[in-house]
């Protein structure tokens, strides 16, 4: 059975004030069934540690570079970000893969980095309006999910969050079939290359313009065990409508 699991990305927003909102999220639950989590941007990231403390909400990063260590101004290597508190990281969101044409092999190699030093990659893939327009959707995913993952992956390392890149920020969401279409897919491509047993253990989230109005519906369709929430995980308010969602689905 897999452990479902409400993760915010803030992206490139939050500054101290912002900690209150994780305060107010972790009173709010402190023995939560399902798994949370809160990848703020990397200035924030130890002291987001430090007010969860003993909560359960777990903290992440939003990038890590795929060397350990050395000469790469301005990046975060995973090992800092394991210093920092965090245990997970997001990894190829479309976001870098648009900005910085980060490509699946970075994203692979950057995972493998991230899994070496114990943390667990959050694995984003997702289709542009163009590609999925032209009936490319599957093809797409498939082969970010192929090149992105590397070998080794289990239940514990890999999160996927499947993100279709025109959902994002935008208010539009797919249609529960299309949700279930390519989460079905990427569960079944996920068995056929780690075997039945871990294959069924990756938890795969959606993410685009999730909202407590719509998680509900969302949350109901197979495969699909959470969420990755932007816009609507920065105030607590917004976002415990959605890990409430998840607890009742
Ligand atoms: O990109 C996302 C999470 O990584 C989704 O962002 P929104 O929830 O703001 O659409």
């Amino acid at each position: 059975m897999r452990r479902k699991l409400a993760a915010g990305n803030w992206k490139m927003n939050g500054t101290t004030i912002s900690l209150t909102e994780a305060e107010n999220l972790a009173k709010a639950y402190t023995s939560p069934s399902v798994d949370l989590l809160i990848c703020p941007p990397s200035t924030l990231l130890s002291r987001l540690s430090e007010t969860l403390g003993n909560s359960p909400i777990a903290t992440g990063g939003q990038d890590c570079h795929a060397a350990t260590s050395g000469a790469h101004t301005g990046d975060v290597s995973a090992e800092m970000l394991k210093d920092s508190g965090a245990t997970y990281v997001i990894l190829g969101h479309s976001e870098r893969r648009d900005t910085y044409d980060e490509e699946s092999e970075e994203v692979r190699a950057k995972a493998g980095t991230a899994m070496e030093n114990g943390l667990t990659a959050v694995v984003c893939l997702g289709e542009s309006l163009a590609q999925r327009e032209a009936n490319n959707t599957l093809d797409i995913i498939g082969g970010q999910l192929a090149g992105s993952v590397p070998d080794g992956a289990t239940g514990e390392n890999l999160v996927i969050a499947y993100e279709p890149v025109w959902a994002i920020g935008t208010g539009l969401v797919p249609t529960l079939e299309q949700i279930a279409e390519v989460h079905g897919f990427i569960r079944e491509r996920l068995i056929r290359r780690f075997g039945e047993e871990t294959g069924n253990a990756i938890r795969i989230l959606y993410g685009g313009s999730v909202k407590a109005a719509n998680a509900t519906e969302i949350f109901s369709v197979a495969d699909v065990d959470g969420a990755l929430v932007g816009g609507a995980s920065l105030k607590a308010s917004d976002f415990s409508g959605i890990i409430d969602a998840l607890e009742k689905a």
